[in-house]
């Protein structure tokens, strides 16, 4: 469904050419969902923005449904770690926003608002503006906005990289359970190794900069899952293979750092 062939992505800072991804190779099915894990810098940002049209590779292709991808659309639905609501829209016209936006008729628009305010938790703070909601809460808010849209695929950058360690718990289990409703396609950024295996099908493990893809895990824990999941000798297992790798990239890169230093 969305394929990423040969990326590589160049920036050009203060005279300087930064090459921060180098032949990113990889494909995400219909209903996966795909988590991204790797060093801080390695370029999961950039990649997930190219993906979202907002930033163009250098070289190589990325397509959804086989249609090369030159901007952003409503074909993706994006969530951010920071809290990108409209704050003088209450919790119910943030979520209509894109259905109104598409021009669906205001009947069918209630509907989409109902079952996605429904299915996240949120039907009693409908009429609340962001101001009034906790991080978590605003969290939800944008995770319904961008599924009342009805994207063909979901990019999450650290969604709840600002959260506290309980809602950050909580949050995740509310997305796999929204998730199981429609098994919509997922990709998540994230550096905690947890969430990665918690949630993923498949999580594409990546390498210091110039960021590439390191190695693709296949998590096949039954569904649905909970956090007592994260006791089990499966998942201590493949959290042990994911920290090994990662740490090794986080060595090699402070090294590097170290020998340009002397
Ligand atoms: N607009 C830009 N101009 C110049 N360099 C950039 C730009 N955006 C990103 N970079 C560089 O590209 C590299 C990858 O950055 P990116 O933010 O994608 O990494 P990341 O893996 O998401 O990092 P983190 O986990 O720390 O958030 C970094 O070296 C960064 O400084």
């Amino acid at each position: 469904m969305l394929s990423v062939e040969g990326v590589s992505k160049v920036f050009l800072a203060g005279g300087r050419q930064v090459v921060a991804l180098e032949d990113i190779n990889l494909g995400i099915e219909p209903q996966e969902f795909a988590v991204i894990v790797g060093p801080s810098g390695c370029g999961k940002t950039t990649l997930l923005r190219m993906v979202a049209g907002l930033e163009k590779p250098t070289s190589g292709t990325i397509t959804l449904h086989g249609r090369p991808i030159s901007g952003p659309g409503a074909d993706r639905g994006m969530v951010f770690q920071a809290y990108t609501l409209f704050p003088w829209l209450t919790v119910e016209d943030n979520v209509a926003f894109g259905p109104r936006l598409r021009r669906i008729p205001e009947k069918q628009v209630e509907s989409i608002v109902d079952h996605y305010l429904q299915v996240t938790g949120l039907l009693e703070f409908r009429r609340l503006y962001p101001k009034a909601l906790s991080g978590g809460m605003k969290q939800r808010v944008a995770i319904a906005r961008a599924m009342a849209n009805e994207p063909d695929i979901l990019l999450m950058d650290e969604p709840f990289g600002a959260l506290d360690a309980q809602t950050r718990v909580v949050m995740q289990e509310l997305l796999l359970r929204v998730w199981e409703e429609d098994h919509k396609t997922v990709l998540f950024i994230t550096h905690d190794i947890d969430e990665a295996i918690f949630l993923a099908d498949t999580i594409h493990v990546m390498t210091r900069q110039p960021g590439t893809i390191k190695k693709t895990i296949k998590v096949s824990l039954p569904r649905p899952r909970d956090h007592s999941i994260l006791l089990t000798p499966e998942f201590i297992a493949m959290k042990k293979e994911i920290v090994d790798m990662i740490w090794e990239e986080s060595k090699k890169a402070a090294e590097e750092v170290s020998v340009l230093d002397v």
